[in-house]
């Protein structure tokens, strides 16, 4: 309620998100583990002047919908979607209560809608019969014709970028759509249709991290860190390989695999950050397959696994803890094996050697420590 009117919002929810071209419609991805929709309807149910919020859904979406909205305050119900954002809208605006004065139409699509932008546009809505959130347009806009050729500049000083929320007295906009749908006309916002029907529109501040997510690159990246820590003992009668370099010295490393101490610890960082577990479960020392295998080979296994649950890798750093041999000669090649493997440019991979001066079992000589952190993407 302001100023004794009562506020309702339509949320659309009904698009299938084409342009997106993930499995499911956009607004059922989830951003910071919760789908976009309830981020969206929370930011309408916290609202102080909003009374009730309805969201417009594809028919084999309604159970879901309900299903995640179900007990967030403010919540009313859902109408049922149709084949344009306009004939969406047009459902939802059938099921508003006879007492709502205003309405805001916002996109289920537009998560990040902050609480000034929602109170502004109420505001100026209550006060002068319609607003909608906008913000300067950045770019040069021009007209292309239709053999794809430039055909004129449009003024930037006069062009604004139309956000939601669109807030309208209730009569102009019920009037406005049934004109817009009476004459065949669609459109591609709200306002438009109440512009159409000859009522003046404000504009109040939107924001430019009110984005609407349309493609893959409006989904914000999400950063995951892993950290890995692995030793194995010294062995006279082992290889010593480290980052897949087979590295000259008396001592080896015993293990059940090369024992590559280095890498293992990178798998670790890496399986840690996609919250896959680590190298025991993935490759046990119980199994067969994995004796003396090269760990080189285990580390492709992981890149896989990584792919297959939508992470790129970000950057590795890792140290090695050895009183000897001294590895700074093969710390490079070390490196390109990882990168190359892990198909990443080898400036994301960074490897330190380091010694315990003499302290601890390193400094004893007795085995090598390796650790490693990382950062994986998801987008
Ligand atoms: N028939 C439709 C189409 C769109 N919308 C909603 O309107 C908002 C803005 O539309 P848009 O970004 O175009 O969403 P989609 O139609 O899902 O995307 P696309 O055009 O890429 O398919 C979205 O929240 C969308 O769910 C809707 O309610 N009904
Ligand atoms: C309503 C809107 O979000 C204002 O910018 C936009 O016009 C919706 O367009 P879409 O093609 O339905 O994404």
């Amino acid at each position: 309620m302001y100023k004794n009117q009562k506020i309702a919002v339509i949320i659309a929810a009904a698009g299938f998100g084409k342009r997106m071209g993930s499995g499911i419609p956009k607004q059922f991805l989830e951003i910071e583990g919760k789908p976009v929709l309830v981020k969206t309807a929370l930011a309408f149910s916290r609202n102080q002047y909003v009374d009730g919020f309805f969201v417009v859904t594809a028919k084999e979406f309604a159970e879901k919908t309900q299903e995640l909205l179900k007990g967030i305050e403010k919540f009313q119900g859902v109408a049922e979607g149709g084949a344009e954002r306009q004939d969406s809208v047009y459902n939802g605006l059938k099921l508003l209560p006879e007492d709502i004065g205003c309405v805001l139409v916002h996109d289920a699509a537009r998560p990040f809608v902050t609480q000034e932008i929602i109170n502004a546009v109420i505001e100026k809505t209550v006060e002068e019969g319609a607003a909608v959130a906008a913000v300067p347009v950045k770019d040069t806009i021009k007209m292309v014709n239709e053999s794809g050729r430039l055909s004129c500049t449009l003024p930037r000083n006069q062009l604004k970028s139309i956000q939601t929320p669109q807030g309208f007295q209730r009569e102009w906009i019920v009037k406005a759509y049934s004109q817009a749908f009476s004459e065949k006309f669609y459109g591609t916002d709200d306002a438009v249709l109440v512009e159409r029907a000859g009522f003046p529109i404000c504009l109040v501040d939107g924001d430019y991290t009110n984005i609407k997510i349309t493609t893959k690159e409006d989904m914000p990246m999400e950063y995951r860190v892993g950290t890995g820590y692995d030793v194995h003992r010294f062995d006279k009668e082992r290889r010593l390989i480290l980052g897949g370099v087979d590295i000259p010295f008396e001592l080896g490393l015993a293990g059940h695999s090369d024992a590559d101490v280095l890498v293992h610890a990178v798998m670790d960082a890496l399986l840690g950050a996609a919250a896959l577990g680590d190298i025991g479960k993935h490759f046990p020392d119980t199994d067969e397959r994995y004796r003396g295998i090269s760990s080189m080979k285990l580390l492709e296994q992981v890149l896989q696994l990584l792919e297959a649950s939508g992470y790129c890798i970000g950057n590795i750093d890792a140290t090695i803890i050895a009183q000897e041999p001294k590895l700074m000669p093969f710390i490079e090649d070390m490196k390109i094996n990882i990168a190359e493997t892990l198909k990443i440019s080898h400036n994301k991979v960074n490897i330190k050697a380091t010694t315990t001066e003499r302290l601890g079992f390193t400094g004893r000589k007795e085995g090598i420590a390796s650790e490693a952190v990382c950062i994986l993407n998801k987008i």
